[in-house]
């Protein structure tokens, strides 16, 4: 995406919780970081391309509907820098996990946005095979996250985040992190 910043960037207190979370893996594990911090810009785009694909499947959607379709899997762009789209907070990450530096399957690819998705699918969807191997993994990758201080979004196994509003409503606190201001990211 044209607006999109080159690499990841998170914010400076995150750093310390990703090398507790790497610390946490068994031996040849690594993490593998698809997403950080988004400007809103980035996230204005994503939101209007994935909503003009829900309104092509869906054309009998109110534009409330719709707005609910969207926003389980790409946070709306708030106007209200009190309320922030978690990337544009830098505290949130879209990671995988993997083995000898290859992903390791998970059930779904990183945004395919369908309940397979919702990191708990595999807990009670097909106890064999595969199935309960994509449970592991994701397990794995939820116990060490959430260890070092993250919190799962439960719609996205890949979605992890910390100093946001979903980390504060976890905890009963106040969020850490507000809109980033796009002239300190370097
Ligand atoms: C777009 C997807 N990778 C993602 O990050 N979704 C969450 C809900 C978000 O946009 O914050
Ligand atoms: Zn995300």
């Amino acid at each position: 995406m044209a607006c999109a910043p080159q690499g990841c960037w998170v914010r400076e207190g995150v750093v310390p919780l990703l090398q507790q979370a790497l610390g946490l893996l068994p031996e040849d594990y690594s993490l593998l970081i698809f997403d950080a911090y988004r400007p809103l810009a980035v996230q204005q785009a994503l939101y209007e391309e994935y909503s003009a694909l829900v309104r092509r499947s869906h054309p009998e959607y109110t534009p409330e509907q719709l707005a609910a379709a969207v926003d389980d899997f790409v946070a709306l762009p708030h106007p209200n820098p009190a309320r922030p789209a978690p990337h544009a907070t830098g505290g949130a990450l879209d990671l995988t996990l993997c083995y000898r530096g290859r992903p390791l399957p998970m059930g779904t690819e990183f945004d395919d946005f369908t309940n397979l998705a919702q990191t708990a699918y595999f807990e009670t969807n097909g106890m064999a095979g595969e199935a309960e191997a994509f449970r592991n993994t994701r397990r794995l990758l939820y116990n060490m996250m959430t260890a070092a201080g993250f919190v799962n979004y439960s719609e996205e196994w890949w979605h992890y985040s910390y100093g946001d509003r979903l980390w504060a409503r976890t905890f009963g606190k106040t969020p850490i992190y507000g809109l980033c201001d796009e002239k300190n990211v370097e």
